[in-house]
């Protein structure tokens, strides 16, 4: 079995690119910052299902953290990640270093306005100018007609979906249902640091979120259903609770009676930040 085509270069990709566009390809992006799974593959999988070429990119995109450490730790398994890509048959791995993405001189910022000052953008700030400003740049260096995103990011996804309408940028953004474990807890690259027993506590986030979402969606006041979920994931040793918060699905402002809200949460658990969220249907 070959293994996924490896590309670090800008130059490399745009030939590629331009190969696939000589044969009337539709593109397909996945934009990933590696330590790959399930809920990658399935990215990837729906990308492969609507598109003729379909290149994941590896990037641990520097600009988007604003913790130094959770840069340092972030998981990098270049090697392993082409091995799960291998079966799937993937056309292209784009792997480019911080030089290739940020060359000497870069000097522009993409900022998202409104969003991004809420909720992560508050606990992490600089963090989605950072993901909208590498995401612009991996959706023109590939000339994606379709790039894909997991509603894990949920927030992020809002970010990349306003960048793209605001812009005009000829890609529709895809979104993919969370891809979850047994115990309902969503994967995620972070998971990988979080010990046997952590990770066992980790499923009080997702049975936190659909006891609420349940409980608003039944016709409860929602702040009593909020602390009680807060105290959950307190009562399951987790914590500092960054926000566990009910809003609408698309501003994150405030929940609109009649509208699709969305309960997000963000969470520590030993020393490790995990985000989670889950729909509550608000419309009678
Ligand atoms: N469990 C999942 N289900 C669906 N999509 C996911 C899941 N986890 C990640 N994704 C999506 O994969 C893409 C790449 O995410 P990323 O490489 O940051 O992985 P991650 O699992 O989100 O890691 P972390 O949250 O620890 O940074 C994003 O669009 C993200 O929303
Ligand atoms: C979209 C993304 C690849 C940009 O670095 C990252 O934020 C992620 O993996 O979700
Ligand atoms: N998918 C999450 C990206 C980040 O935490 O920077």
């Amino acid at each position: 079995m070959s293994g996924v085509p490896i590309i670090r270069g800008a130059g490399e990709l745009a030939a590629l690119i331009g190969d696939w566009r000589a044969e009337g390809a539709t593109i397909g992006v996945v934009p990933t910052m590696g330590a790959l799974h399930e809920g990658h593959l399935s990215l990837v999988r729906a990308a492969q299902g609507e598109c003729d070429r379909v290149i994941v990119t590896l990037f641990v995109n520097p600009r988007q953290f604003n913790n130094p450490e959770d840069f340092a730790k972030y998981p990098r398994t270049e090697d392993a990640d082409a091995a799960i890509l291998a079966p799937l048959a993937v056309d292209a791995l784009f792997v480019p270093d911080a030089a290739e993405v940020y060359p000497p001189g870069h000097a522009t910022v993409v900022s998202v306005g409104g969003i991004d000052t809420l909720l992560e953008g508050a606990h992490r700030p600089g963090h989605f100018d950072g993901v909208a400003t590498v995401v612009a740049l991996l959706l023109n260096l590939t000339r994606a007609d379709r790039a894909y995103f997991g509603e894990k990011d949920w927030q992020q996804l809002q970010v990349v979906r306003q960048m793209v309408a605001d812009l005009r940028m000829p890609v529709r953004i895809v979104a993919c249902p969370s891809v979850r474990a047994e115990d309902g807890v969503a994967l995620s690259s972070r998971n990988q640091r979080l010990s046997p027993d952590a990770r066992r506590r980790a499923a009080a986030i997702p049975q936190a979120l659909t006891a609420a979402a349940r409980a608003i969606e039944g016709g409860a006041a929602p702040e009593p259903v909020l602390e009680d979920a807060r105290a959950t994931l307190r009562d399951a040793g987790l914590g500092p609770l960054d926000y566990l918060e009910l809003r609408d699905a698309l501003s994150l402002a405030e929940p609109r009676p009649g509208h699709e809200a969305r309960l997000l949460v963000a969470v520590w658990l030993d020393g490790v930040r995990l985000i989670d969220n889950v729909p509550v249907c608000l419309v009678s």
